[in-house]
């Protein structure tokens, strides 16, 4: 806490200006990475981890934009608006430029790896070539050096006989040994951020594994930073040092790993712990989490996880948490944005259980409910996952 973090997210909010509406995908989140961490960003398909994370690196394309928020980088401003005399937001003359992004903090400073190798390898040229390419554009190596260098970095993500496979094409390697690539890829310039969208959701769970055993490696050796997106908690729990678990474009809790999983603050991420497989739980059943994530363009009121929340009292359709901190984890903020916790002081003790809520034993009713809809709480909202 005490140095400037490498990475400073404020207030963050990225729009798609669509014809159905504007769709807040990335509705005010901050967080930061510090050197040598890996940070998590973990929530269901649609929560805008994506959009966050392109939104770092400005890579946000049309119909959607950055309306507000800061983005840091090593005290540079990567994004930042201020009012002009007009009254109107518009950019920092401190932001750097699409040029400054594009050739000194995309690649160099900051990498990028998506969840499919075969987006970001070219089908028709060499693994090696393409990877030598890379070295030479973004380092100005001459191409035997970049040649030398790119067998160097498939040796190192455990590629093996790297000067056999240089040769081969895309096609000619595993997933797993694909993903690898792009992590040489990233590594090759030595970036001191990188940022991997779901790289090892397509693979399976050996591969995974390997694959996140080889960025620990890595991460150790480097001292690179990882921001990690995925929807998987157990892919959490294996590699992140702090997490944000983010719900319709907002960051609802964040702690350090282990408060995470031992000192759950927020349902949601509750309702994620439930829905996979821990060593030390024994359930039978995987609960799947109640409901389907609304649209990010109409959110619903108050707590945006309400529709689905076990825990919602009539205060929370009103009242819209901010993400406050509920707790100390050994010196760190334990934060989430749940009234439930005393921090926020809006009567939730107080306020009834949701209407048309199964509270417990007694609250079962509502006459024409069937069985189905009175055993889901998210009501009309249900993702069809009636227990009966
Ligand atoms: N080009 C676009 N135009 C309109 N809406 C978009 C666009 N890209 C993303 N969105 C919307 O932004 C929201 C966040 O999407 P995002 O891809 O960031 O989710 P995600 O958390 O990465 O999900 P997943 O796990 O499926 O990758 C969603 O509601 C999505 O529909
Ligand atoms: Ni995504």
């Amino acid at each position: 806490m005490s140095s400037e973090p490498l990475l400073r997210v404020e207030n963050l909010k990225t729009q798609f200006f669509t014809e159905a509406g504007t769709v807040r995908a990335v509705d005010g989140i901050s967080f930061d990475v510090r050197e040598g961490e890996i940070v998590g960003l973990v929530g269901e398909s649609g929560a805008g981890k994506s959009v966050a994370s392109m939104s770092l690196l400005r890579l946000v394309e049309n119909p959607g934009e950055i309306v507000a928020g800061e983005i840091t980088y090593r005290g540079e401003t990567i994004f930042g608006l201020e009012e002009g005399p007009d009254g109107e937001l518009r950019e920092r003359d401190d932001m750097l430029s699409n040029e400054e992004i594009r050739t000194r903090i995309r690649g160099n400073e900051i990498a990028v790896i998506f969840q499919d190798p075969m987006e970001s390898l070219n089908p028709v040229f060499t693994v090696g070539g393409q990877l030598r390419e890379f070295i030479e554009l973004n380092r100005g190596l001459p191409e035997d050096e970049a040649r030398r260098e790119a067998i160097d970095m498939l040796r190192e993500v455990g590629i093996p006989d790297p000067e056999e496979r240089y040769e081969e094409y895309p096609h000619q390697f595993s997933g797993g040994m694909r993903q690898r690539v792009l992590i040489a890829m990233a590594l090759a310039c030595e970036p001191s951020l990188i940022i991997a969208d779901e790289p090892t959701t397509a693979l399976d769970v050996t591969v995974e594994g390997q694959i996140l055993d080889l960025v620990d490696e890595l991460q150790a050796k480097y001292g690179t930073s990882f921001i990690w997106v995925t929807h998987d908690l157990g892919v959490v729990a294996e590699i992140c040092d702090r997490v944000n678990v983010m719900y319709l474009g907002e960051i609802v809790e964040q702690a350090p790993v282990d408060e995470l999983f031992y000192d759950t603050k927020h349902p949601y991420t509750n309702a994620l712990l439930n829905s996979i497989p821990r060593p030390d739980r024994t359930v039978t059943e995987l609960e799947a989490i109640e409901g389907v994530m609304p649209e990010a363009i109409n959110p619903p009121s108050g707590c945006r996880f309400h529709p689905r929340c076990p825990d919602a009292r009539e205060v929370c359709k009103r009242i819209h948490p901010e993400t406050k901190t509920v707790a100390d984890a050994a010196g760190e903020p334990h934060r989430a944005a749940c009234v439930k916790h005393d921090a926020f002081d809006v009567g939730y003790d107080e306020s009834p259980p949701l209407e048309g809520r199964v509270t417990g034993e007694d609250g079962r009713a509502g006459d024409e409910a069937d069985s189905e809809l009175a055993a889901n709480p998210a009501g009309d909202e249900s993702g069809g996952e009636g227990s009966e």
